[in-house]
């Protein structure tokens, strides 16, 4: 089974507007609501691609119990412990001339929610797989990440972080499965920039050597580099018209672990991986299984 974690979930609110007029008022020409949240956009992957998942985490009000109808309506399974705030609306603003994103803070959670929460962690076995996804909100402990990697990877539970600032920098050194920084929060950690996905080919080399199961690097329409442990891999990028880049990168990281738990094959899971991004990013909501399947020949690996 793959838990994901998703502490701070969302509505993902979608507005398209032609060009946001500021200080007027503005019609949408089309809107959407989503589950959001990275866990979750994780989750919906796997259920889509067939693979046993639970979505866990903290929802409330409102807006909690329209995100645990739309995940049940669409298969999601998942064990969220209720909290008394609404869980947020996070806006994205899709404009001819690009994406606006506009997160909330989200509600804040008690001591004896995140009690309950570390209650239902309980059930993991040795041998399932715990994603950590998205950023801790400030009513929880900064460390929370670091202490479930420690305490689930110690009984042979495979953690995957995909975080960023100081959460990604408190795991690195724990042995995570798999981390999947994109190129801005790769530099950040190493208190740089990167231009090219050529340029962060030593960082990556340097997280593998501290004994993080899987590397991937992402950089968009540039595409990704797989450090593992028969090597570096990198993936082309397939072509398509750019409809929403909103959880590209969760998809990656969904298709990756999937394919993985299903078949075995890193590189083969990674170039999934490729497809599952790429087939979100040509798709309004998350990418389907049609649209995956459509783009996963077009994925080719190079090893270095
Ligand atoms: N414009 C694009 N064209 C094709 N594939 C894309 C595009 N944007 C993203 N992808 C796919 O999605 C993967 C992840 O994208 P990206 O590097 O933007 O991750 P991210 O920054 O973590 O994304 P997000 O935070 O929006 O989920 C890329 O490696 C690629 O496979
Ligand atoms: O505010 P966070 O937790 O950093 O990110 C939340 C979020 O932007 O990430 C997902 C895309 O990756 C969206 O579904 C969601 O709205």
């Amino acid at each position: 089974m793959i838990y994901t974690v998703t502490l701070n979930p969302s509505i993902d609110f979608t507005v398209h507007v032609q060009t946001l007029r500021r200080g007027e008022l503005n019609r949408m020409d089309q809107e959407q609501k989503y589950p959001g949240g990275k866990g979750i956009n994780v989750s919906r992957i796997l259920a889509r691609i067939g693979v046993e998942t639970t979505a866990l985490g903290f929802v409330g009000g409102f807006t909690g119990t329209y995100l645990t109808k739309a995940l049940t309506s669409e298969g999601v399974a998942h064990d969220f412990v209720r909290i008394d705030g609404d869980t947020r609306i996070n806006i994205k603003l899709k404009e001819q001339s690009g994406e606006t994103e506009i997160n909330g803070a989200g509600p804040s959670i008690p001591p004896d929610r995140l009690q309950q929460f570390l209650q239902k962690l309980e059930r993991l076995r040795a041998g399932d797989m715990l994603v950590l996804a998205g950023t801790i909100p400030p009513s929880l402990p900064p460390d929370l990440y670091q202490t479930l990697l420690v305490t689930y990877g110690k009984r042979g539970i495979k953690v995957v972080v995909d975080t960023s600032g100081e959460a990604l920098a408190q795991v690195i050194r724990h042995h995570p499965f798999l981390i999947k920084p994109n190129h801005h929060e790769l530099g950040e950690l190493f208190n740089t920039t990167f231009t090219s996905l050529d340029e962060t080919i030593p960082y990556g080399e340097k997280l593998l050597a501290q004994g993080i199961r899987h590397v991937i690097v992402s950089m968009a329409d540039k595409g990704a580099l797989l450090f593992t442990a028969d090597g570096i891999y990198r993936s082309n990028v397939p072509r398509g018209t750019v409809v929403n880049s909103v959880g590209a990168g969760d998809s990656l990281v969904a298709g990756f672990i999937g394919h993985l738990s299903q078949h075995g094959s890193v590189p083969d899971a990674f170039r999934y991986g490729i497809a599952t991004g790429g087939a979100t990013a040509f798709s309004a909501d998350l990418a389907s299984l049609d649209t995956i399947e459509t783009v996963y020949p077009q994925v080719q690996l190079t090893k270095l």
